[in-house]
């Protein structure tokens, strides 16, 4: 028999998981996994939990959270060579991942698609030596994520992140950056860079609209240095995606970048805290597998897929 570890954290999505523990393994256990669980206790726990996984041999590994749950479960799959596939079940604020991979928040439909046992590779981000799945950042603006108390997360869900967002516009600023990226280079004050692994971001789906889950190419965007008002007009141009053709923009694909500055610049990655500059960026392509309704995926995403599966 199949053997699953289900990691989740206790205290994400209005600590509805547990309640749902039951139906869960027992869904699991219809379809051939024998399934173990463990509730993570606080930061980084999920990343030790998905080593102890990997090293006791598990088929798969699901994570049910947020992102930063995800995260830490890639992150702690990411270093061996013999990578079980993962699971997820989205139960956090934004699940940007989750809904880059059409992976409802519906806790029984997410283990619908777990048994369904439909999978597909993603790429993973590697920075100095941490792993990102969605998104890595730096400038003030992109800092507002861990200033929003968890508490706040939960009782106003995305709605917190504007808000403090409108709250601390009065104090971004630009910082000067110095970005290399497959053979160019941009050194001049921007707002903040950006780099995804898909286009869903903060709720932005339309960010970078041409991204692929697993192309090897991260999407670059940089916002160069703007005023307050050409800011929020570039907010509102984002919500619809226009915002690439502006010349405040610079938008490219790149599988490795080096962002440095001389200025303290903090690191955002996946809406959590990561360090600060210098950072060096590579896509790991293909790097996990993972169980989503691929019928479900643009076409983007599933280039090759067939190719590599007859061959193999
Ligand atoms: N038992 C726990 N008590 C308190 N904090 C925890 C516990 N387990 C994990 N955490 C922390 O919670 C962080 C955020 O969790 P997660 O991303 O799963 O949920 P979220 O914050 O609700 O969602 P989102 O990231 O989408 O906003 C984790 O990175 C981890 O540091």
């Amino acid at each position: 028999m199949r053997r699953a570890r289900i990691i989740y954290n206790p205290t994400s999505g209005r600590e509805l998981f547990k309640r749902h523990l039951p139906e869960v393994l027992e869904a699991m256990e219809l379809a051939g996994y024998e399934t173990s669980c463990h509730a993570t206790t606080g930061a980084g726990d999920a990343a030790a939990a998905a080593k102890k996984a990997v090293e006791n041999d598990f088929d798969l590994i699901v994570a049910a959270g947020g992102d930063g749950t995800l995260n830490e479960v890639v992150a702690g799959v990411s270093v061996y060579e013999n990578r079980p596939k993962l699971g997820l079940i989205p139960m956090g604020t934004t699940n940007d991942f989750a809904r880059a991979l059409h992976i409802p928040r519906d806790i029984s439909k997410a283990v619908d698609i777990i048994t369904s046992g439909d999978s597909i590779p993603v790429d993973v981000g590697k920075v100095n030596d941490t792993f990102f799945i969605n998104i890595a950042g730096g400038g003030r603006i992109t800092e507002l994520t861990y200033e929003v108390p968890s508490r706040l997360k939960t009782v106003l869900g995305q709605l917190a992140y504007y808000l403090k967002g409108i709250e601390m516009l009065p104090s971004i600023k630009a910082s000067q950056l110095h970005i290399e990226f497959d053979g160019e280079v941009f050194d001049e004050e921007a707002m903040m860079f950006l780099i995804g692994l898909t286009n869903s971001v903060g709720g932005f789906e339309k960010l970078a609209p041409d991204a692929s889950i697993n192309d090897g190419k991260f999407t670059l965007l940089i916002l160069k240095k703007v005023n307050i008002a050409e800011f929020i007009r570039l907010a509102t141009l984002a919500i619809r995606g226009e915002h690439l053709s502006d010349p405040h923009v610079i938008y490219r694909k790149a599988s490795k970048i080096t962002v440095t500055s001389e200025e303290s610049v903090l690191l955002n990655l996946d809406g959590e805290y990561g360090g600060t500059l210098p950072a060096v960026f590579e896509n790991l392509h293909r790097h996990v597998e993972i169980m989503a309704p691929v019928h479900l995926l643009p076409e983007q995403d599933k280039v090759g897929l067939v190719n590599e599966d007859l061959m193999s």
